[in-house]
């Protein structure tokens, strides 16, 4: 097959139409409304949306090329475990709905990491701002690579002509039209995902003999997978690995990534937040319905005979690309927008990543070194970031390219190990009272230290794995020698190297708020008095409610001032009209934190 040929015009015109599409949204709102000159509109899209672009645009930003290749690709080696994730989308969303999504858009922060001031210091906002920078650059790389090379493996496009491509469209409309652009692209894209997914799914069963034709392949190749109750946490994927530890991983993407708060907090109100991320639960479940079938399809058109020697590279990844061009070719303009769908779902993600690591480098990094700045120089600043964070994200590109491995398992692999930290860190502020911030720090980086050592000792031990020539034994014995001497522990080391990947969120979460209360406690736990009103979630409250009340404030420190005040926030977060007992009483409160908080009491003053 001649796969160079299936390109038509049609194709190619499909395929622009896209990118210009994307730069015509991007010009329309840099043209339109305030004409992005002050950071509220650039950053926040005005606290203006409504849910269904909020809810759509949700989904984007952590759907990328990653997991429209990367799914089908392991439904086609390992059978349709994987699906199970589908579970932990149930919990996955309903906490950030009804606990996540009330604290930060109750206090009124524009970045996620605000809240971390708020409820300990300024030193644990840097750490988390610049975690969570670390984690969206190394992401943004894999999300920009991935497309590139696996059409670059099929089709010969030029490699780096197309990572420069997707990175400089990307920067361009992020740039121009903020948020605003940026939502309203992904909901463009978002549907062209969905539609290039469908193609390929519908001529795929055809091609291979109808439905039941499918069915029969998968079922007799033995894919369809039953539900695995293996508890052993080494397990890659079992029910356990997906619907419990999969919940921490979407906590981690959806409870507290600013690409995801921020969305939430450009909703009109709270409760279109809140609708806004029930409704992603369906739309998710169709993404990975859709993806899972089509590796299910990809299966039974080769029937597991492996077809990853007709290219150059051996990798599943560029299979599945593989697959679809062999599927769609003939059919003009279905090759054009499969790649339509490829680029949609990476440029969705890069631009939510490049606006969200402007918002915070500006929000958590500048504007409280240069609290005079005016608004106009704010703006350009934001506008050269997003830039910059384009530029560098190509860099990062190059990056992934020198690491291969299975994207999907890469991407949430970074998810984990940069991601559970910061979850960690967020739970340790919001359910445990007596977390300080000293706590807070070691937490975090011990977390990330422990998440790292598993990390990368899990990629030094595996690699070792699937090698089966005879004379890389004797490397795969080096290595594993240089680490036991390292650790000298080989053993328990190994096992604890081997922990699946799935459980990294919820490992390394645990490892935060574990060492942060202890550290916590042996430094002096803070008061519930002292801790800034609306920065707690009462969930061990909650959780032990069925414990008689005087029990519960000794363990649980739910004092009933604290929710008072956090009703009061509420109002005045409303602007409802308060009388002037209330007034003073505020008053006072924000003098009491104003050290402590400046942008949330800065919001009180004006309200007030
Ligand atoms: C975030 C999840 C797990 C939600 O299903 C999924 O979208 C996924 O596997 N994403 C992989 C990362 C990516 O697509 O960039
Ligand atoms: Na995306």
């Amino acid at each position: 097959m001649h796969i160079y040929s299936i390109f038509t015009v049609i194709d190619y015109v499909i395929f622009a139409v896209l990118l210009a599409a994307s730069m015509g949204i991007g010009l329309y709102y840099a043209l339109s409304g305030g004409r992005q000159r002050t950071t509220q509109e650039f950053l926040m899209a005005d606290r203006s949306m409504g849910c269904l672009p909020v809810s759509l645009s949700l989904i984007a930003s952590f759907q990328s090329a990653v997991a429209i290749i990367g799914v089908p690709a392991e439904i086609y080696t390992h059978g349709t475990q994987y699906w199970f994730i589908g579970c932990a989308y149930i919990l996955g969303l309903l906490i950030p709905a009804h606990i996540f999504i009330p604290v930060f858009y109750r206090l009124r922060v524009s970045s996620a990491y605000q809240y971390l001031e708020l409820r300990f210091s300024k030193a644990v906002r840097i750490c988390g701002t610049l975690t969570f920078i670390f984690q969206m650059v190394i992401y943004m790389g894999v999300c920009v690579y991935t497309p590139a090379f696996a059409l670059n493996a099929v089709t010969g496009f030029e490699l780096w002509g197309t990572v420069l491509a997707t990175g400089l469209v990307c920067t361009l409309y992020t740039t121009l039209g903020g948020l605003k652009a940026v939502i309203w692209t992904d909901v463009f894209q978002t549907v062209v995902m969905f539609a290039g997914q469908l193609a390929v799914i519908v001529v795929g069963v055809q091609k291979t003999g109808g439905v039941a034709d499918v069915w029969r392949k998968v079922w007799e190749g033995n894919r369809i997978s039953g539900l695995d109750l293996n508890p052993d946490p080494t397990e890659r994927h079992t029910f356990w690995t997906l619907g419990v530890g999969g919940v921490f991983l979407m906590l981690s993407l959806y409870g507290v990534n600013q690409a995801q708060v921020q969305r939430y907090l450009s909703s009109r109100t709270e409760k279109e937040a809140v609708r806004s991320c029930y409704m992603v639960f369906p739309s998710l479940q169709l993404a990975l319905a859709l993806s899972c079938v089509m590796g299910l399809v990809m299966f039974a058109r080769y029937c597991g005979e492996d077809h990853s020697d007709k290219l150059a590279s051996s990798s599943r990844d560029a299979m599945v690309i593989y697959f679809v061009m062999d599927m769609l070719h003939g059919l003009p303009g279905l090759p054009g927008l499969f790649i339509a769908c490829l680029f949609s779902a990476a440029l969705s993600t890069i631009s939510s990543a490049f606006n969200s690591l402007a918002t915070v480098t500006m929000e958590d990094l500048i504007k409280p070194q240069y609290p005079a700045m005016t608004e106009a120089r704010a703006t350009l600043l934001s506008k050269v970031l997003a830039m910059s964070y384009g530029l560098l994200c190509l860099a990062m590109a190059y990056l992934t390219h020198l690491m291969g491995d299975s994207v999907l398992q890469v991407a949430l692999k970074i998810f984990g190990m940069v991601g559970g930290p910061i979850l960690g860190l967020f739970c340790l502020g919001m359910f445990f009272p007596w977390a300080n911030s000293i706590g807070a720090l070691v937490g975090l980086c011990v977390g990330l230290v422990v998440a790292f050592w598993l990390g990368i000792g899990s990629i030094l031990t595996r690699s070792t794995r699937p090698l089966p020539l005879e004379c890389s034994a004797n490397v795969t014995i080096a290595i594993q020698t240089a680490i036991s001497l390292f650790f000298s522990q080989p053993s328990g080391l190994k096992r604890f190297y081997s922990l699946s990947y799935m459980w990294y969120s919820g490992f390394n979460c645990t490892t935060v708020i574990l060492i942060g209360l202890i550290i916590s406690f042996l430094t002096g736990p803070t008061k519930e008095e002292d801790v800034m009103p609306g920065t707690l979630y009462p969930l061990l409250g909650k959780l032990f409610c069925f414990l008689p009340e005087h029990l519960k404030k000794k363990l649980c420190c739910v004092t009933p001032l604290g929710q008072t005040v956090s009703e009061k926030i509420d109002l005045i977060a409303k602007n409802l009209p308060l009388n002037k007992t209330e007034l003073v009483y505020f008053s006072s409160l924000c003098k009491k934190f104003s050290q402590k908080c400046n942008s949330a009491t800065h919001h009180l003053y004006i309200h007030i």
